[in-house]
């Protein structure tokens, strides 16, 4: 299981701001080539972000770029630059199809034998920003071993839907369960999208707390001030971590009697029960919480 709870975008025209990148604790950061950069920056962003690569330390972070969606006439050329500085994944936004997938696999796995990349090494991320995209998203989950994640990018699908963004977010539901039903089925992590009130720390722990609720493993965020945030809402508790390792014990015990179900405080312990609760150890073990829990 690899950490994306955290998706920090970063302008890739704002040498600042990527330069303090990786200070603020990211899983991953997300340096951005499409819409935080007009038009008129692209080709800088490009020379910056290719440097940025190539001469920064983002210590334990994933480093990720988006590049500009394959209907326009940037991404052949972003990855172009960007393939050879070795990030580890790329983000497609605005994935339409499998096709679009199946494009940029084939595209990077050109640059990578060109320029001496073992072929297949870096990942892909898509954002699904379109009903279309939406209805194909299992296809586009599935459309190359390079996938690792898709994710919701909310302003943009609630623009294709005609409507408007809420803080409450009820127009967003529908989509956000279908994606989360996709990515699991694919067997990649979800991302939640973007929260755009960086002011709003309530409205945003809450559309946090949903996701988290929802099967999203982790939320793409815009500003440092989120990260804690969300690492908070997604770290298990001291009691869910307790429960857990009592699951684990109990079902021990009850396969020693060669059964695979037990009753713990009355509650019916069986094999989905135990699935859930390894996977609430492996995330403890990974944030390194298993010790604490003597001291809950
Ligand atoms: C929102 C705001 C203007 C607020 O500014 P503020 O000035 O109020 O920020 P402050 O909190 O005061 O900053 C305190 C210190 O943190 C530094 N700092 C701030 N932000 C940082 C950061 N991101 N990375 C590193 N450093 C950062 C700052 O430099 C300062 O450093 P220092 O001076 O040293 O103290 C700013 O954050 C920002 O520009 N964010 C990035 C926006 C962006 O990338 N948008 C595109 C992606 S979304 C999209 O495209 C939609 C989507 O596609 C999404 C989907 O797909 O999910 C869809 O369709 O939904
Ligand atoms: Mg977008």
């Amino acid at each position: 299981m690899k950490l994306r709870r955290t998706l920090l975008y970063v302008p890739g025209n704002n040498p600042n701001m990527i330069q303090d990148s990786m200070i603020y604790g990211a899983d991953t950061i997300l340096i951005d080539l499409e819409d935080s950069v007009s038009v008129y920056e692209k080709d800088a962003a490009r020379y910056l972000v290719k440097y940025a690569l190539r001469t920064l330390d983002f210590g334990k972070s994933e480093v990720a770029v988006r590049i500009n969606g394959m209907d326009t006439p940037y991404w052949r050329h972003d990855i172009s630059m960007i393939i050879p500085e070795r990030p580890d994944m790329i983000r497609l936004p605005k994935a339409e199809s499998a096709g679009d997938v199946k494009t940029l696999d084939a595209a990077i796995s050109d640059l990578e034998a060109a320029s001496g990349i073992k072929v297949g090494t870096t990942k892909i991320m898509v954002s699904i920003e379109s009903a279309r995209g939406l209805k194909n998203a299992y296809d586009i989950a599935v459309a190359s071993r390079r996938m690792v994640a898709i994710a919701i990018g909310g302003e943009d699908f609630t623009a294709d839907l005609g409507v408007k963004k809420t803080r409450e977010g009820n127009e967003l539901l529908v989509a956000r369960g279908e994606l989360v039903l996709a990515a699991r089925a694919a067997g990649v992590d979800a991302i939640d999208s973007v929260f755009s009130d960086v002011n709003d720390e309530v409205g945003f722990r809450m559309e946090t707390e949903k996701a988290k609720a929802m099967g999203f493993t982790g939320k793409s965020v815009i500003n440092p001030r989120q990260i804690p945030i969300v690492h908070d809402v997604f770290k298990p508790t001291c009691e869910e971590i307790e429960e857990a390792l009592k699951i684990k014990e109990a079902i021990k015990e009850a396969e020693s009697r060669g059964s695979g179900v037990i009753s713990l405080n009355g509650k019916m312990v069986d094999r989905p029960i135990v699935k859930r609760a390894e996977r609430t150890l492996e995330l403890a073990e990974m944030l390194g919480l298993i010790k604490e829990v003597a001291a809950c």
